[in-house]
C-alpha cells in the first residue's frame, strides 16, 4: 500500500531519516521517498501549512492513506503520560468558530460546515477505522480524540475548559486540517503522536520531546514493519 507520512517538523521524523530517503521536488516544506511507495513530508507547523502542503502531495503522489505523526500535549485529564503514544480516534478543530461575550461557539452554532457533505462536518472529523485500529495494534497505543488548536493552549486554566468543552485527549497544531483534507478528497488517514507536554504547560524545562520523538517514530516503525 502507497502510504504518505507527514509531520509538521524535520525533528518530529529525525529517528526514521536513518532510511535511504531520496529527495523529491515539493515547493511547500520537504517531501522524500523510499522504493516500493513510502513518502514522507515535512510541511510546517499549524493548520493553513498542513492543508497547502498535504493537498499538493496528494495531488502529485495519490497515495492510497496518510499517516500524520508527531508531538502533541497531552490534557492532564487524559492520563497520558509523558513519553506516551497515542493514535486519533477521530479530530476536532477546537478554536475554529465565534468568540462571543458570553462564549465560545462551534461552527454549527454558526451554521458553516467546514465540509458540505453529505453528512456536513463542522468541527469533527473521522479518522480511518481500519488504518488507525493497526496503528495502535502496533504501536500498543490507546485511540482517543485528538484536538486541534491554531492557537497553543498556554495555561492549565484553560487547559481545563477545553477539556470540558470537547473532551479531547491530545492537542497538536495540525491533525485537524490533515484529517479534513483527507475527508474532502476521500484518503483513508490516520494520526500517531507521542506526548511531549502537558497541555497547558509553558515550562520547557518540564517538556519530554526528545522522548516523545522517540516513541513516535518507534510506533510508526512497528506500524510500518521498518
Ligand atoms: O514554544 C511553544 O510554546 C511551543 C508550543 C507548542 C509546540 C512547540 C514545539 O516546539 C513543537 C511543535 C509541534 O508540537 C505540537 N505540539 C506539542 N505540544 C503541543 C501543545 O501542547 N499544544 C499544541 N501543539 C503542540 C504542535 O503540533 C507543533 O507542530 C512549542
Amino acid at each position: 500500500m502507497s502510504t504518505l507520512l507527514i509531520t509538521a517538523t524535520a525533528l518530529e521524523a529525525a529517528p526514521l531519516k536513518a532510511l535511504p530517503w531520496r529527495a523529491r521536488p515539493f515547493p511547500l516544506g520537504e517531501l522524500y521517498a523510499l522504493p516500493g511507495g513510502l513518502y514522507l513530508a515535512h510541511l510546517g507547523v499549524a493548520k493553513v501549512n498542513t492543508a497547502a502542503g498535504l493537498a499538493l502531495a496528494l495531488q502529485q503522489l495519490a497515495p492510497e492513506a496518510v499517516v500524520q505523526f508527531g508531538v502533541g500535549g497531552a490534557f492532564a485529564a487524559s492520563g497520558l503520560p509523558l513519553g506516551g503514544v497515542a493514535v486519533a480516534s477521530g479530530e476536532v478543530h477546537m478554536d475554529t468558530g465565534v468568540q462571543l461575550e458570553r462564549g465560545w461557539q462551534d461552527m454549527e452554532a454558526l451554521g458553516f460546515p467546514l465540509l458540505p457533505g453529505p453528512p456536513p462536518r463542522f468541527n469533527h472529523f473521522p479518522t480511518d477505522l481500519a488504518l488507525s485500529a493497526a496503528l495502535a495494534e502496533a504501536a500498543r497505543a490507546p485511540r482517543v480524540l485528538f484536538g486541534t488548536s491554531e492557537c497553543v493552549t498556554g495555561s492549565f486554566g484553560a487547559a481545563a475548559r477545553l477539556y470540558a468543552r470537547f473532551g479531547a485527549a491530545i492537542e497538536s497544531m495540525e491533525g485537524a486540517a490533515a484529517a479534513q483534507v483527507c475527508a474532502a478528497l476521500k484518503v483513508p488517514f490516520a494520526e500517531v503522536r507521542g506526548v511531549s507536554n502537558r497541555v497547558g504547560e509553558r515550562d520547557k524545562a518540564r517538556w519530554d520531546l526528545p522522548g516523545a520523538v522517540r516513541a513516535v517514530n518507534a510506533a510508526l516503525k512497528a506500524f510500518l514493519d521498518l
